[in-house]
């Protein structure tokens, strides 16, 4: 996507480095990185230098190619493996991407492994940026229709949550390329962006959002329901980590209670996800799928820019109150109105995916 007149993906490699934007300081600052070792790869996935489903498995990919380089043996490839599948236990892709590294590497002669790898990487990098522009091309028509149902010119009011956007993959987003596509087609739009506590990645989606010039306004994660009570929201659309074989879907926490706010309302409830984030050997997202327990600390302080222009943190509780912090939800698919995927929109259910991916279904 298109920062101060440059267009940027969220991870690329250049000149035999590997670049990310350190998302750690967005929305204030834009800062780039190169990231190398493996220990700096999971460092940068652990912490959330790099973050979202699609992109923390395209960086796993990366730094798959960049240990290769060093050391191509079978075990520095188990090893990596291993350290970047310990880092994020929740979105399916890290562990898709890692897998699909390791059986494309593992039968290859060592010395071939680390120019696979980068291929593959790249790969990879180009599949999650078109699966997620193909999102936005069916999430679009969904879109189009509920402003068809409307006065000219009177925007559709969409509901996001987290950042499912350009930053969380390659580029385009999984929940916000069906925004950037109406805004591309000129079909009006406005985004309540949740705030999404603790870490506020809705600050990502708004920095986003307003760098394509999308008409946004920044709520409390607590607004939605109310919103919807309101009849303020036509569609709401989140991202997912990791999404059944039956269309229950894992996603930042605080979606469940947006999908119950959404069925209590009457409010059409998706969720923009490429093939790489289901998990065809889970089905009950509740009972299988982990979710990751982050430090107490992301609740209990918040990071910001200080009067003094500097980016700071501050403790929002007193001195010695813990912080609990479960990063994910699940909703089940009862409460989901459809799945946007690479393929299409389908019903969250076994038949619905069925439907968009019948070689599974066998
Ligand atoms: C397109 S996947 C985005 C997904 O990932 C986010 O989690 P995190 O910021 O902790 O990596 C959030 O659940 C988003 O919906």
């Amino acid at each position: 996507m298109r920062v101060n007149g440059t267009d940027y993906r969220s991870i690329w490699d250049q000149d035999g480095q590997v670049k990310i934007i350190d998302q750690r300081w967005l929305p204030h600052e834009f800062r780039t990185v190169g990231i190398d070792s493996r220990d700096e790869f999971a460092t940068a996935i652990r912490d959330m230098w790099v973050r979202g489903a699609p992109l923390i498995g395209v960086t796993a990919a990366y730094g798959i190619a960049r240990e290769m380089g060093r050391d191509s043996s079978d075990a520095a490839l188990q090893a990596a493996y291993e350290t970047f599948d310990a880092t994020r236990p929740t979105a399916i892709n890290l562990r898709w991407a890692l897998d699909r590294a390791r059986a494309e590497l593992m039968p290859l002669a060592p010395v071939d492994r680390a120019e696979a790898a980068l291929a593959l990487a790249r790969r990879m990098a180009d599949e999650d940026v078109e699966c997620n522009r193909m999102i936005g091309v069916h999430g679009l028509e969904l879109i189009r229709e509920i402003a068809a149902k409307k006065p000219e010119g009177e925007p559709v009011r969409l509901l996001t949550h987290c950042n499912a956007g350009w930053l969380a993959t390659v580029d385009w987003g999984t929940a916000t390329s069906p925004m950037f596509h109406a805004k591309n087609a000129g079909i009006a739009v406005h985004v309540w962006v949740d705030e999404t506590r603790p870490r506020n990645q809705g600050g990502l989606t708004a920095w986003e959002l307003g760098a394509h010039g999308v008409p946004h306004t920044y709520i409390t994660d607590n607004a939605g329901g109310h919103l919807m009570q309101e009849g303020m929201v036509d569609l709401v659309i989140t991202g997912t980590d990791r999404t059944t074989a039956q269309g229950d879907v894992c996603n930042k926490i605080g979606t469940y209670l947006k999908a119950l706010a959404a069925k209590d309302n009457g409010v059409p409830f998706y969720v923009g996800l490429p093939s790489s984030t289901i998990d065809w050997t889970v089905r009950d997202g509740l009972k299988e799928i982990p979710i990751e327990d982050r430090s107490g600390r992301e609740v209990t302080h918040i990071q910001g820019t200080l009067e003094d222009g500097s980016i700071g943190c501050v403790r929002v509780t007193p001195e010695g109150t813990e912080g609990g912090n479960p990063a994910f939800d699940v909703t089940p698919a009862r409460l989901i109105t459809g799945l946007i995927t690479e393929h299409g929109v389908c019903d969250a259910s076994t038949e619905g995916l069925a439907s968009l991916f019948p070689e599974r279904s066998a």
